[in-house]
């Protein structure tokens, strides 16, 4: 198996606080890896450092072994790796279909109709993005991240306010999306349910630091994971 992404030595400090303190990750190929823990553990940090969205960090990062360190959040697109957002970064006044087009146009993409489809987006394409229920919000903010269909995709709690039925059909979306890709995934999510239902293998961060890592059933095992984060979850 090769390895899509990689981080090493990861950091990242607000003012003495360490809020990502050294980490290493790799996510091999194809693989839909979950970032769990905490509130606080530096999940989205993380996704910030790895996206190229963060400032003032240290580490390394390479995409499909290229690095890919010093590289803009632009940039990073254009090599194939796209993240979506906790809370929707969509343009509010701004049609669901001329978003996506605009976003497809960027990336010179012809999967558009594809994501629009997958998403189930077709009906609300000549809607204003505020005017259209959360969570066809979210899914508009997922199919963004998706179009130009991304090597690597880092997803920051894309179920985030959804009910658990909502959830669910998104995350059985999501992966019958990208296990027809071939695209990696790594995602951070709070809802357990859709964790364990998506992901190979699971990676634990707490207090900034990698915790555990390991396949799903053995980190819901895992003592030091169950205590500092999934409790009754697991
Ligand atoms: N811009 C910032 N300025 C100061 N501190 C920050 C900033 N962004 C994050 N932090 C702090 O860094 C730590 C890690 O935050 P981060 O958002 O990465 O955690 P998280 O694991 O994603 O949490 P959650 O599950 O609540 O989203 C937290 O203690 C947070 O308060």
């Amino acid at each position: 198996m090769t390895v899509a992404l990689e981080g090493r030595g990861l950091s990242r400090a607000f003012g003495g606080f360490r809020a990502l303190d050294g980490v290493d990750i790799s996510v091999e190929s194809g693989q839909i890896r979950g970032l769990i823990g905490p509130n606080g553990a530096g999940k989205s940090t993380l996704i910030d450092v790895l996206s190229g969205r963060a400032q003032n960090w240290s580490g390394q990062i390479f995409l499909d072994g290229e690095e890919i360190t010093h590289l803009k959040i632009q940039d990073r697109r254009h090599r194939g790796l796209a993240r979506s957002f906790q809370r929707t970064n969509i343009f509010p006044t701004v049609s669901i279909g001329m978003q996506l087009t605009v976003a497809s146009r960027a990336l010179g993409d012809s999967g558009l109709a594809e994501v629009v489809e997958a998403l189930n987006l077709g009906p609300l394409l000549d809607h204003q993005a505020a005017k259209v229920s959360y969570g066809d919000q979210r899914r508009l903010d997922l199919a963004l991240a998706l179009v130009g269909r991304p090597r690597v995709l880092l997803l920051d709690e894309p179920a985030a306010g959804l009910t658990v039925e909502e959830s669910l059909t998104l995350a059985g979306i999501l992966r019958d999306l990208v296990r027809r890709w071939g695209t990696t995934v790594l995602i951070v999510e709070h809802d357990m349910e859709v964790i364990f239902s998506i992901c190979d293998r699971i990676t634990v961060l707490n207090l900034g630091k990698t915790l555990a890592e390991g396949g799903p059933d053995q980190v819901r095992r895992d003592p030091a994971v169950v205590s500092a984060y999934l409790g009754s979850q697991a």
